[in-house]
């Protein structure tokens, strides 16, 4: 890919699936199996765009089996992490477990986590630290419910989780950090954000992080889009200037469908 005036190109496209809880460790490895078929045939190229996949807990150490075995270049991560390193906290993940089985990256403050699990913008900033302390990449989640959206206050809103979770952290622990902005009403709704929504918060997430480590880190970042991505909407949503890539959750748990997600590039030439 060339590198374009606006930077844009210079960060590797990422189209990252959540599974959420769905896909045992059967079906998690059939789901992966199918899914490098399909990008084989496709003769997807993974160093233009990169794949990753967010399989429940229990699957891990199956996608680190098949991607070491078959040299799958798919990389993955967990879908949670405890902000402690270890001892007594039962139930618990530590980040230390999750860099052992080979995960990238860590998905940190989804929605469903900040709602039905009550996780405050003070408790991400130190599972925020947790991930870089143990060589995880983050990504981290926000975005806003319908009735801020509605109030209009969304974009302070989202920069005030952005801002809260990322406590902490420096320049240079930043500089790989993704983020991926989530509008809850779009999430499972079938409801995608226009792409110029996307691009609106996007940016205003990339400006406040120029603002929090300076615009060449910011620069670095790469912020995605979620929420009722599919194969048919991706590639306008990936158009805009500071989208760059898509969390995908629905759609990533059919494989050709992911796969075409994958491909948005071949859309944009068909468009
Ligand atoms: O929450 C999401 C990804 O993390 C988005 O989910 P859907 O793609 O199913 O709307």
């Amino acid at each position: 890919m060339t590198t374009s005036t606006n930077g844009k190109f210079d960060r590797k496209p990422l189209i990252a699936g959540n599974w959420k809880m769905n896909m045992d460790h059967v079906q998690g490895i059939t789901l992966l199996q199918k899914l490098a078929w399909t990008l084989a045939d496709a003769e997807h190229d993974f160093e233009r765009v990169e794949v990753a996949v967010f399989p429940p807990f229990t699957d891990l150490r199956g996608v680190q089996t098949l991607t070491m075995g078959d040299n799958l270049p798919v990389r993955y991560g967990a879908q949670d992490l405890s902000a402690q390193d270890s001892g007594a906290y039962t139930g618990e993940i530590s980040g230390q477990f999750l860099s052992r089985l080979g995960c990238a990256y860590v998905l940190v403050g989804h929605s469903e986590r900040r709602a039905l699990h009550g996780e405050s913008n003070e408790l991400l900033a130190t599972k925020v630290a947790a991930a870089y302390r143990h060589g995880l990449v983050p990504v981290l989640c926000v975005g806003e419910g319908l009735q801020i959206r509605q109030a209009g206050t969304h974009v302070e809103y989202t920069l005030e989780q952005l801002r809260g979770s990322l406590a902490g952290i420096t320049a240079e622990q930043a500089e790989t950090l993704v983020v991926a902005y989530e509008p809850v009403w779009a999430i499972g709704t079938g409801e995608v954000a226009g792409p110029a929504d996307a691009q609106e918060l996007c940016a205003a997430i990339r400006t406040e992080l120029a603002q929090l480590f300076g615009d060449e880190t910011a620069s670095k970042v790469r912020v995605l889009y979620g929420g009722s991505v599919k194969a048919s909407n991706v590639a306008q949503i990936l158009a805009e200037r500071d989208v760059d890539g898509v969390l995908v959750g629905g759609a990533s748990l059919d494989a050709a469908e992911f796969a075409n997600i994958v491909r948005f590039e071949h859309h944009l030439v068909t468009d």
